[in-house]
């Protein structure tokens, strides 16, 4: 049988930070490592605010190779006939411009999670992107990781029954009384603090197993309270609790979700609670590698336990990466498995969030309100 040609997919990435070295790290591991045949993925041009800033990272994170080229401008990366999708990995505040810009140059995108600032702002840029027909999803790369797939099935596949409550925690200590108050973990203006950092993640673990478990029915949820504790430093919130209770009609569950910026991630990272059994996943909740499954007896005590270990090459941002090649190649504009109605939850959940919580950003950063 004649083997079919992978598919070569040409990123141009916005920013040459932390994130942006990560993903393009993991885009140079080679797809069969993780058995993925049908596409490759390229790097074609780096934008920074400095040519060479860009440059830079194109010798020391994209491998040298000549070929590629280097901006000192994001509108250049934008305008470059070349690439077929823009990677977005500045801070959260500049996402909606970032993205918006790259939109209406024609490109596909996948922008840095969270998404926007708030849902006015994702609204405005989902718009945009069905105006010039273009792809785009927000970069919820657990979403795409072998485990979370396979959390997901054995979660609807009937033997555990009905999810009742999921506890979700993810942090991390920044180390907030060293760093400068202009590092983006603090800075208002750069969308400071736990929720909009570390939220996505409790929260993507609730949706993978409440939001899309088939007795939901993609409902909303119907109760969203939110609380912040904020540091006097720049008055961003440094730990962040939120509940999200779906109808007592259909699914019947809570999420109690948790993030803060002042400690380490709790061990399990996430507990999921079912009528006859609990999966516990290790953290780190965002590129878990081990989960395990207790199953309960009718007595409601533990007849069997499952531990199940996931290995692979990189970090785990290229699975995301894949998914958005795929999608451009068979003429989708968004995902099935983080489409816009995920993003839009999510900034909806945060907006609330905030709201109860007193977060609110300086003058002018929100571009729509
Ligand atoms: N998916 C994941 O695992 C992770 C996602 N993130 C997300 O990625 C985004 C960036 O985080 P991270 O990479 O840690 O941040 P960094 O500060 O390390 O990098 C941000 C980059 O954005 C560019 N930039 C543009 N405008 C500004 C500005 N005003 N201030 C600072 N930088 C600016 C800079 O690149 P240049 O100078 O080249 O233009 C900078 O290097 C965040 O939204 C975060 O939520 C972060 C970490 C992990
Ligand atoms: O997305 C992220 O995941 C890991 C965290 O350390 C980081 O701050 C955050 O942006």
């Amino acid at each position: 049988m004649a083997s079919v040609q992978p598919l070569e997919f040409r990123w141009g990435i916005i920013s040459t930070g932390m994130i942006a070295t990560a993903f393009v790290k993991d885009l140079l591991v080679d797809p069969k490592t993780r058995d993925v045949q049908d596409v490759i993925h390229k790097v074609v041009a780096v934008g920074s605010r400095s040519v060479q800033k860009a440059q830079e990272f194109i010798d020391t994170v994209a491998g040298g190779d000549k070929a590629i080229k280097a901006y000192g401008t994001y509108e250049e990366v934008y305008a470059d006939k070349d690439v077929d999708a823009i990677y977005i990995g500045t801070p959260h505040t500049y996402h909606y411009v970032n993205a918006l810009d790259a939109i209406k140059a024609g490109k596909n995108v996948l922008c840095e999670k969270p998404v926007t600032c708030n849902v006015a702002e994702l609204r405005s840029l989902i718009s945009a992107a069905k105006e010039h027909n273009v792809f785009f999803m927000e970069a919820v790369w657990t979403r795409f990781q072998p485990l979370s797939l396979e959390v997901k099935k054995i979660a609807e596949e009937g033997t555990l029954g009905a999810p009742v409550v999921l506890h979700a925690d993810l942090s991390g200590n920044f180390g907030i009384h060293k760093i400068a108050t202009t590092h983006r973990i603090l800075d208002p203006a750069l969308g400071g603090g736990a929720l909009l950092d570390l939220g996505p993640y409790p929260l993507v673990w609730a949706i993978i197993t409440l939001y899309e478990n088939p007795l939901n029915k993609l409902s909303n949820p119907t109760t969203i309270t939110g609380n912040m504790l904020k540091t006097p430093i720049t008055d961003v919130d440094s730990s962040t609790a939120f509940t999200l209770t779906f109808s007592a009609a259909k699914l019947a569950a809570q999420a109690i979700l948790t993030c803060s910026i002042t400690l380490n991630s709790p061990e399990p990272g996430v507990i999921i609670r079912f009528e006859k059994g609990t999966i516990k996943i290790r953290p780190p909740i965002y590129c878990p590698k081990e989960f395990s499954v207790e199953y309960y007896g009718d007595n409601g005590k533990l007849v069997r336990e499952e531990k199940r270990v996931f290995e692979y090459v990189g970090g785990g941002w290229h699975f995301q990466a894949d998914e958005v090649a795929r999608c451009v190649r068979d003429g989708k504009k968004e995902s099935s498995l983080w489409g816009h109605n995920k993003s839009i939850l999510e900034m909806e959940i945060f907006d609330e969030v905030r709201r109860q919580g007193g977060y609110k950003f300086p003058p002018g950063v929100e571009k729509v309100v």
